[in-house]
């Protein structure tokens, strides 16, 4: 299969969809691979290294994208991206489809196989290609926030951990999954008080047994939220509802009730984002101020540590990408049933039904489009 790595254009995106490890994977197998100049720089992977892994340095970028098959990438399709998609493409890369409609159309019109990371299962009930870049945003959002924080970027002035005879700040985390988690752990080591709120009740006690009572856990209603607004220094929004756009839990009507200079960290920002008043910003100017309360949603987090979140994500990528390469989209799909749902977009046709419904499309079942 002829396969290519683009260089991210997205604002500040540091890291790559293949490593010179996975470089040597598919061409050991027979496999052609075209890496854009300069794409591992920013992970600290030099042209010469792929090279060496027997993969080919493209320095002209239409030409890379007109003579592949498989189009390996860490972020969505940018608008010049998505113009180089035909069909003869499977793009493999993070999509967040249901936050944005016309990237939506653009991959519908593009006649592209799309496939998005972030829905592929596994069979714990998990999101396998997700929980990498989870766990980096979840540890990163504590020291966005932090900073956040600080009174010359708008905050409050408080520091998490206190001092003595100061009380430590208060973080409230919306959503205890991966990236909650990971919130929650890093707020817990700075020696913040942390709550954590969920849906799931089966998760809530997995995060009591494994925490001791050390994070308050609480159920997540319209009551609590009220609460964590009063109440919280910091709210990291974490929640998801797979491939689906995400659900606002803090209206902007909320804000007021709000500490003035307290903080928001919208990690559900790739989903479209958990506040009514988060729109996504980059690394280049992650935070915003509305109504005295500071906004932090940058939609690419793990980009700014691109050489951990490179290694983490493409160990996890790795064995999905040799599927590809080895059997076509076809195959590999119709092979793994936790694969099947990463298919969103097929020949013009939506295949994941929570990307239709956030738009009002019609969509059809990804085994239909396997079995064609
Ligand atoms: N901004 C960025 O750079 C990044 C953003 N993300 C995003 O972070 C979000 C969270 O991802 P994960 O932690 O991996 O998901 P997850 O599936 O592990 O956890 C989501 C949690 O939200 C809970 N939940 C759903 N609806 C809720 C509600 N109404 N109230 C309270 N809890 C609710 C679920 O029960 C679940 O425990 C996703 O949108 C993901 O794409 C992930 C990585 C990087
Ligand atoms: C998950 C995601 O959006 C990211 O890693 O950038
Ligand atoms: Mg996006």
């Amino acid at each position: 299969m002829r396969i290519a790595v683009p260089k991210e254009i997205k604002n500040h995106e540091y890291r790559v969809a293949l490593t010179p490890t996975g470089a040597r994977e598919l061409t050991g197998r027979g496999h052609q691979v075209s890496v854009q100049a300069g794409a591992g720089e920013g992970a600290g992977f030099a042209d010469r290294d792929y090279e060496a892994a027997g993969a080919r340095i493209e320095a002209d970028v239409a030409t890379l994208w007109q003579d592949a098959e498989l189009i390996l990438k860490v972020k969505e399709p940018q608008a010049e991206e998505v113009a180089r998609l035909t069909p003869q493409h499977t793009l493999f890369t993070y999509l967040h489809l249901a936050a944005e409609e016309s990237l939506t159309q653009g991959l519908i019109e593009s006649g592209a196989t799309c496939i998005a990371y972030e829905t592929i299962t596994d069979a714990k009930g998990g999101l396998p290609l997700l929980a990498p870049m989870s766990t980096v945003a979840g540890r990163m959002a504590v020291q966005a926030g932090a900073h956040s924080l600080e009174k010359a970027q708008g905050g409050a002035g408080v520091l998490l951990p206190g001092v003595p005879g100061v009380a430590p700040g208060k973080v409230t985390v919306i959503g205890g999954g991966v990236v909650g988690e990971n919130a929650a752990r890093m707020a817990l080591g700075l020696g913040a008080e942390v709550t954590i709120l969920d849906k799931s009740i089966a998760r809530l006690e997995v995060l009591d047994d494994r925490y001791q009572g050390r994070i308050k856990t609480v159920y997540s209603t319209a009551d609590a939220l009220d609460e964590a607004a009063r109440t919280a220094d910091m709210i990291i929004g974490a929640v998801l509802i797979p491939g689906a756009a995400a659900p606002k839990l803090i209206t902007r009507a909320m804000l007021a009730d709000m500490q003035p200079g307290s903080v928001l960290v919208d990690v559900a920002i790739d989903q479209g984002g958990c506040f009514e008043t988060s729109k996504p910003t980059t690394h280049a100017e992650p935070t915003y101020i509305v109504d005295g309360i500071v906004h932090y949603c940058v939609a690419n987090m793990p980009g700014a540590v691109a050489r951990t979140s490179t290694l983490g994500l493409t160990n996890a990528t790795l064995p999905f990408v040799l599927d590809l390469a080895d059997k076509g989209w076809q195959q590999a799909l119709r092979d793994n049933p936790h694969f099947l749902p990463g298919l969103n977009v097929h020949d013009g046709q939506v295949t994941y039904a929570a990307v239709a419904d956030a738009f009002g499309l019609t969509s059809i079942d990804p085994a239909e489009a396997v079995n064609r």
